[in-house]
C-alpha cells in the first residue's frame, strides 16, 4: 500500500464529516433553494473572461489563513478587509478557503469577504458529496471547486451538473493531461491547472505551461498555486492562461492591492 498522503487524509476527514452529517438532504436543498430565490450568483467564469477580454491577466485572489505545507500565513486576517484590498487592486474574483482543519477557514470567512465587495467568490474546499455543492450555494458562493483527483467520472459530471442547476460555476481542478481529459468529458467550461502536486506539495510551473495547449479555446483556463509574482504570472499568461489563482504571495503581503495590480498587468501586449 502506498503511504497515506495529505490529500487522502483531508479527503477522508471530509468524507467522515459528510457521513456524520445529521441534516436531511431536504433541509440542505431548502437552504440552497432559498439562496437561489434570494438572487442570482455574480458570474465567476464570466468575470474572469471579461477581465481577460479587456486585456488583463485575470486575478483570482485567495483568502487563506494557513496551509498544510506552509503553516500559518496570515492567521489573524480580517476577510472583509482583505477582500476590499483585493478588489481595490483589480482582482476579477476571490477564492476563499472554507476548510477549517487544514486551512483555518470557514463559511463565515466567505460570507464576510463576499459582502465586503462586488466580486464573485469561489468556495475553495474539498467537495466530496453533492451536499457540499448545495452548501456552497447556501453559504453565498458563486463558484465551487471540483478536484478531479478526488472524484470519479460520474461524480465529476453529476456535481458539475448540480452546480450549473444552482447557478454556480464549477472550477474543475486538474493536475495533468489525463485529468484535463476527464474534466472536459464531464462538461467543464472552467478548468484550473494546479501547479502544486496535492500529494508531494511540489510546485511545477513547467507542467502548467505544458498542459495549457490541451485545453480547448472556449474553456476558461486558470493556473493555480505557486505563483510568486509578476514574472511567474507573465509566463502563465503567455502560455495561454486567462487567469492566475494566487494565495500565499498575496495574503502575506502588506500591500495586497498593489500586489494584485502587478499580477493583473503581467501580460505581454498582443
Ligand atoms: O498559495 P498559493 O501557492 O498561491 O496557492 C493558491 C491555491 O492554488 C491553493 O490554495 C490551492 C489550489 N488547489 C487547492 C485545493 C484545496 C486547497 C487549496 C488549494
Amino acid at each position: 500500500m502506498p503511504p497515506t498522503t495529505y490529500l487522502d487524509r483531508i479527503l477522508d476527514a471530509h468524507r467522515a464529516a459528510a457521513a456524520a452529517d445529521r441534516r436531511s438532504r431536504g433541509q440542505v436543498e431548502a437552504a440552497a433553494e432559498q439562496a437561489v430565490a434570494d438572487g442570482p450568483t455574480r458570474g465567476f467564469r464570466a468575470g474572469l473572461a471579461a477581465d481577460h477580454g479587456a486585456g488583463h491577466l485575470a486575478v483570482v485572489a485567495e483568502i487563506k489563513r494557513r496551509s498544510p505545507s506552509k503553516g500559518d500565513l496570515a492567521p489573524g486576517l480580517v476577510p472583509g478587509r482583505v477582500a476590499e484590498s483585493y478588489a481595490e487592486g483589480g482582482a476579477a474574483a476571490l477564492s476563499v478557503l472554507t476548510d477549517a482543519d487544514a486551512f483555518g477557514g470557514s463559511p463565515a470567512d466567505l460570507a464576510e469577504a463576499r459582502s465586503a465587495c462586488e466580486l464573485p467568490v469561489l468556495r475553495k474546499d474539498f467537495t466530496v458529496v453533492e451536499v457540499d455543492v448545495l452548501d456552497a450555494r447556501a453559504m453565498g458562493a458563486d463558484a465551487v471547486l471540483l478536484i478531479a483527483a478526488a472524484l470519479d467520472d460520474h461524480e465529476l459530471a453529476d456535481f458539475r451538473a448540480l452546480a450549473v442547476e444552482l447557478g454556480l460555476d464549477a472550477l474543475v481542478e486538474c493536475h495533468d493531461e489525463a485529468e484535463v481529459e476527464r474534466a472536459l468529458e464531464a462538461g467543464a467550461d472552467l478548468v484550473g491547472v494546479n501547479q502544486r502536486d496535492l500529494v508531494s506539495f511540489e510546485v511545477d510551473t513547467a507542467r502548467a505551461v505544458r498542459v495549457a495547449p490541451e485545453i480547448p479555446a472556449d474553456v476558461v483556463r486558470v493556473a493555480e498555486s505557486g505563483v510568486r509574482g509578476p514574472d511567474d504570472a507573465r509566463r502563465l499568461a503567455d502560455a495561454g492562461y486567462h487567469a492566475v489563482l494566487v494565495g500565499e504571495a498575496l495574503v502575506t503581503r502588506p500591500d495586497r492591492a498593489e500586489a494584485v495590480a502587478a499580477l493583473r498587468a503581467a501580460r505581454t501586449p498582443a
